[in-house]
C-alpha cells in the first residue's frame, strides 16, 4: 500500500509472481522477433536473466528494493545498454513486446493501471537510449528511478 492508502503499482500488478511471469512473458516475446532476438541471444547472457529483470521492474514500480540489494544498480543497467550505436528500432520492439506480454501474463486489464505501465516503459526506454551514442558516458551512482501512478518520482 501507498502512503495515501491506495496499492502500489506493484501491488496492483499482482506483486512478485506476477512481475516474475511478466519478464518471462516479454523475455518469450523479444526472443520470437526477428530483430530483438539477437541481442537477447549472446553467449554471456546471464542466466538468471529473467528473475533480474522481473526484479527490477518490480523495485522500480514500487516493490521490495531486491534488484538494488541483491543485484546490481541503475548505473549498471544504463551501462549494460550503453555505446551500442543507433538502436532505436529495437527500442520500439521492445516496448511493442512489453505490452503484449502484459496480456500474455494476465496482468489486470485496468486502463489506469495499463496506461501508467506503457508511460513507464515509454520513459525507460528513452532513458536507455539516451546512452545509445558509441563513447556515452554513464553516471556513476545513478539512483534506481521510482515510478508511481503520478508518473517519475524525483
Ligand atoms: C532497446 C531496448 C533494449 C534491448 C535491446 C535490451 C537488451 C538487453 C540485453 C541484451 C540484456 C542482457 C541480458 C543478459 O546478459 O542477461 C539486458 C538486460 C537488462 N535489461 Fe535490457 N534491453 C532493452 C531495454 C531495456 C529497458 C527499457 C529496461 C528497463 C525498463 C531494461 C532493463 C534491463 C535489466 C534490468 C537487465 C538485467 C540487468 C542485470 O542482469 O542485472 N532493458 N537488456
Amino acid at each position: 500500500m501507498t502512503a495515501a492508502g491506495r496499492p502500489s503499482v506493484y501491488d496492483a500488478v499482482g506483486g512478485e509472481d506476477a512481475f516474475l511471469a511478466l519478464a518471462r512473458a516479454h523475455h518469450r516475446r523479444c526472443l520470437a522477433d526477428p530483430e530483438l532476438e539477437h541481442p537477447f541471444s549472446g553467449p554471456d547472457q546471464h542466466p538468471q536473466h529473467v528473475e533480474r529483470l522481473a526484479a527490477y521492474w518490480a523495485e522500480v514500480l514500487g516493490g521490495p528494493a531486491r534488484y538494488s540489494r541483491g543485484c546490481a544498480d541503475q548505473t549498471h543497467v544504463l551501462w549494460l545498454h550503453s555505446g551500442n550505436g543507433e538502436i532505436d528500432d529495437l527500442g520500439r520492439r521492445f516496448l511493442a513486446c512489453f505490452l503484449l506480454a502484459l496480456d500474455d501474463a494476465g496482468v489486470p486489464d485496468d486502463p489506469e493501471l495499463r496506461a501508467c505501465l506503457r508511460a513507464y516503459m515509454e520513459w525507460a526506454v528513452a532513458d536507455v537510449l539516451a546512452y545509445s551514442p558509441p563513447g556515452a558516458e554513464v553516471p556513476a551512482g545513478a539512483a534506481m528511478p521510482r515510478w508511481t501512478w503520478d508518473g517519475l518520482s524525483a
